[in-house]
């Protein structure tokens, strides 16, 4: 039993049902002699017409033949001829779209031309004529199927292989050496997998549609053969008086239709890894039922308490997101530091209800006052709800200012939309605030720019937009995501320097949660700090002091290993600066105990027998077994 479920293949939940209808669908059809011991083609005419009886389940046709025989025989024509030239035409259309993509040329010359040529004639018309020069027969149905349907996916294929070609990855793969085979079948390929799945599973229903036409017509499938276009054929005659004829092979048809669009709608969403998983009820976040309090001192506006996030992966869950606790205030700036994939960026995505389709919320509670005092429990909203409350109650600014707007409308007309948004004001209103917030945040001749485009602007003056927008609607927490880092350093500066002004101007009291791994900017910016490290806070408390002496080895490495003019660093480290050995731990491949101990100066052996719990000490806490140690030595 244990055996056999490890290895049961790990199909995605949100697969099973399409997988199951579908299956059905195909297996039914080949399954035909186990269902029913009549012969389709057998003729029976003092029983043509019949209705459906013990013997007969579904009837009898025209010619006195079992309906129940004849659709699924027809079944098995109709989906063999369907598929197997939608396959052909995927693999030979894919092929040549990736081929001209990647290479160019006259290879490009080839795939578009080719594509044109077949394309220039209408699908029916071609059909009818090739059918009408070879014969009608299931071979030359899929021959002419296949060649109808193969320019699509070449121009799928090739247009998403252009966009793909151009990404880094793919100039990196290049520039390791990676050959082009390789390239092609390992990087794009899989990349443009989802458009090209949508495709297979439109032109496998329209190839069904027109494989039944074309029989319907006479010119497909040969008599007396049965297939569901010539069933609907047969049946067209007596409709009146039996209707029943006409509508099995509809149903049979419908249905097939419906669970190949539906097979591969589901299909596209698992095989892009960036949805991944998305979709299903239990696959976004979930509320979490317990352990949310409300906090009752009012200058709280977040609290996130033993958030834990974690990734589905097939046949397991990996924690990325373990035990995180913050407490966010009005009027103070809380910084999240720690190195690339320790876990910031996940922790504020969660505050704002938009974490990525493959990560869960799995444990823990956010909770966030609102505007009205209300403390709400984001965890427990619904989508519609979040909505509400993203832009109005919190707001983000992120990394790429060059991004972040939409550069084919005007930066007014995105301004006015996101105020109109929350609230209901006319449109001349909400212009007037666009206006007075452009020069809030420091834009000159804000009127003008008002009617510019986002590309028209350098990346500091949209980062100012950017803010704009994110306090358009006077939110009370507003997390900044690494909002400097795309910036040269003047810039970085000014923008620092509009944030600390904007925040001690604010009448609300600001809460600020600013992501950085440029600890001279949170040495400046942020009044309490958390460190990050695989997943975790190890180390919290008041700027200054964790700044100028941390108590986890972590926070020490970090700040030894970052150039600063700050002097409460300066005391941390002396003036050396030093990398951090090793590097910080996947997910999945923690170390047993505490997870900094394998690149820990100072480890013991007990490191690795326990997971510290965060030890307090006054305003501050650290999570290592030394830290109390370390807190003593301070005192
Ligand atoms: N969509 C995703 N699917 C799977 N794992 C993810 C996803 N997004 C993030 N992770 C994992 O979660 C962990 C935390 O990622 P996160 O983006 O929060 O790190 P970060 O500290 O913000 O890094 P950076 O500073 O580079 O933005 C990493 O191990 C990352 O690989």
């Amino acid at each position: 039993m244990t055996s056999l479920a490890r290895f049961r293949p790990a199909l995605p939940r949100r697969m099973v049902l399409p997988a199951i209808l579908l299956a059905a669908l195909l297996v039914v059809p080949f399954a035909a002699p186990l269902i029913t011991p009549h012969d389709p083609v057998q003729i029976a005419v003092r029983d043509r017409l019949a209705a459906p009886s013990l013997e007969h389940w579904l009837g009898q046709d025209e010619f006195g033949r079992d309906r129940l025989a004849r659709v699924l025989y027809g079944g098995q024509v109709s989906l063999m001829v369907a598929f197997t030239a939608t396959t052909l035409a995927c693999i030979v259309g894919t092929l040549f779209g990736l081929i001209g993509a990647y290479f160019r040329g006259p290879f490009e010359f080839l795939t578009t031309r080719l594509a044109d040529v077949v394309l220039c004639f209408p699908p029916i018309l071609l059909a009818l004529l090739v059918v009408t020069l070879f014969g009608p027969g299931t071979g030359t149905l899929i021959s002419v199927l296949s060649v109808l349907y193969f320019p699509a996916f070449a121009r799928i294929a090739f247009s998403e292989a252009l966009r793909v070609s151009a990404l880094d990855f793919v100039a990196a793969s290049r520039a390791l050496g990676t050959p082009s085979r390789r390239i092609v079948m390992g990087t794009i390929l899989p990349n443009i997998a989802g458009p090209v799945s949508v495709q297979y599973s439109l032109t496998a229903a329209a190839a069904i549609t027109i494989e039944s036409g074309l029989s319907f017509l006479g010119l497909g499938v040969v008599p007396p053969a049965p297939s569901w276009g010539q069933m609907i054929r047969g049946a067209r005659q007596f409709m009146n008086q039996d209707p029943l004829g006409i509508i099995i092979p509809c149903v049979a048809l419908t249905l097939t239709i419906y669970a190949i669009n539906f097979f591969c709608d589901r299909l596209r969403d698992t095989l892009d890894p960036k949805g991944a998983t998305g979709g299903g009820k239990d696959d976004v976040s979930v509320p979490v039922a317990g352990n949310a309090t409300p906090v009752e001192d009012a200058d709280v506006v977040a609290v996130i308490r033993d958030l834990r996030l974690e990734v589905r992966q097939p046949g397991r869950s990996v924690e990325v997101i373990r035990d995180v606790s913050l407490t966010l205030r009005a009027n103070q700036c809380t910084a999240l530091v720690g190195e690339s994939g320790s876990g910031k960026s996940l922790s504020s995505l969660a505050l704002m209800g938009l974490l990525p389709g493959a990560i869960r919320q799995a444990g823990g509670s956010l909770m966030l006052r609102r505007k009205s005092g209300q403390m709400v429990d984001l965890g427990a909203l619904g989508p519609k709800a979040l909505e509400g409350l993203r832009g109005n109650d919190l707001a983000m600014i992120f990394q790429e200012p060059m991004t972040s707007l939409n550069p084919v409308h005007k930066v007014g007309a995105q301004m006015v939309e996101a105020i109109r948004a929350h609230r209901k004001v006319p449109p001349a209103e909400a212009k007037a605030r666009a206006i007075s917030l452009l020069e809030l945040v420091g834009i000159n001749e804000p009127a003008r720019r008002f009617d510019g485009y986002p590309h028209e602007m350098s990346g500091g003056m949209r980062q100012r937009v950017m803010i704009a927008m994110a306090l358009s609607c006077e939110p009370r927490l507003l997390i900044a995501d690494e909002p400097t880092t795309a910036l040269d350093v003047t810039i970085q500066a000014e923008i620092i320097e509009l944030l600390q002004r904007l925040r001690s101007e604010y009448a609300e009291g600001l809460s600020l949660l600013f992501i950085s791994h440029n600890l001279g900017v949170v040495a400046e910016i942020a009044d309490r700090v958390a460190v990050m490290y695989s997943g975790q806070v190890v180390e919290e408390g008041p700027a200054a002091q964790v700044l100028a002496d941390p108590h986890h080895p972590y926070t020490v490495a970090l700040l030894e290993s970052m150039p600063s003019a700050h002097d409460e660093m300066h005391s941390a480290r002396g003036d050396r600066l030093r990398a951090i050995e090793g590097t910080p731990p996947l997910p999945d491949r923690r170390p047993s105990g505490c997870a900094f101990r394998t690149r820990c100066p100072v480890a013991l052996p007990a490191c690795a027998g326990i997971e510290p719990p965060l030890y307090q000490s006054g305003e501050r806490s650290a999570r290592c077994i030394r830290a109390p140690e370390a807190g003593e030595q301070a005192a």
